[in-house]
């Protein structure tokens, strides 16, 4: 069994998130109140390495018990080279350690870091020409990712993440169409991308041209249906579609209940 979409890998606890949730605040919500992904990387980049790998081989086991032999691990919450080599780093040796197979992500482009704030183009400068490259060429990266949303970066940004993990030869994957509809499915089509992920907004367009070009929807419905609105429609567009699907158990920092084995 493979599980195609995680952030196992992560510092502190978000676990209040999932409450929050269930009461009706939405993600861009909890992330304006501090929460979300920057929490999560102002605790990633604070942990050890040691710390970090103790705690997701914790949750990996978890997995491991439902049945995942593949697994795939993205980085994201280091948002700096130091901090994303050392994610990196830990799938990595969870791949060593346990009887599994994993595959790393390099999701620099996930969010923007409070130093770069206002400076979104320098950050993704950053991405592109520092860890990207250095990380591909340290072996620790086999596939590229990134979060296309008003929340993170835009279409124009996330194609110069792409353009760079295709001359480092690296597949492709994008997180898009979460929260409103921007054209990253578009785009992730365009490159051929391997999957674009959660698609919650994504139209029938979006599901043809991913059928096109052979690029998968990995559908995430834990993150919104124990939410009070749930948004189903991507499940209509793309499960009665031709298009390729997948399913993941959806372990994500503050979202799902094996979080909490730390
Ligand atoms: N949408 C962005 N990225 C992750 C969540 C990250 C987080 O909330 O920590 C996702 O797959 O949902």
């Amino acid at each position: 069994m493979i599980d195609c979409h995680t952030h196992l890998v992560f510092g502190g606890d978000r676990s209040n998130e999932f409450e929050q949730r269930l009461e009706g605040v939405s993600y861009s919500e909890i992330a304006k109140q501090g929460g979300g992904i920057v929490s999560s990387v102002r605790a990633t980049r604070e942990a050890s390495l040691d710390e970090l790998l103790a705690s997701a081989e914790a949750r990996a086991k978890v997995l491991l018990r439902e049945g995942v032999t593949t697994l795939e691990i993205k980085s994201g919450y280091g948002l700096d080279l130091e901090s994303e080599r050392k994610m990196l780093k830990v799938a990595r040796a969870l791949g060593e350690r346990l009887p599994v197979e994993v595959l790393t992500t390099c999701l620099a482009a996930h969010a923007l870091p409070p130093e770069y704030r206002e400076r979104s183009d320098a950050y993704i400068d950053l991405v592109c020409e520092t860890i990207l490259p250095t990380l591909a060429k340290e072996g620790l990266v086999d596939a590229v990712d990134g979060f296309c949303e008003g929340i993170a970066f835009s279409v124009e940004q996330i194609r110069r993440v792409f353009e760079t993990a295709k001359q480092l030869g690296l597949p492709l994957k994008l997180h898009a169409e979460q929260l409103s509809r921007l054209g990253g499915c578009q785009l992730a089509a365009e490159f051929g991308a391997l999957s674009a992920d959660h698609v919650e907004y994504a139209d029938e367009a979006d599901a043809r041209a991913m059928a096109r070009s052979g690029t998968a929807a990995v559908l995430l419905p834990g993150l919104f249906l124990p939410c009070v609105k749930p948004n189903c429609r991507q499940l209509q567009t793309f499960v009665s579609r031709a298009s390729p699907w997948r399913w993941p158990a959806t372990l994500i920092p503050g979202r799902h209940p094996y979080c909490r084995y730390a």
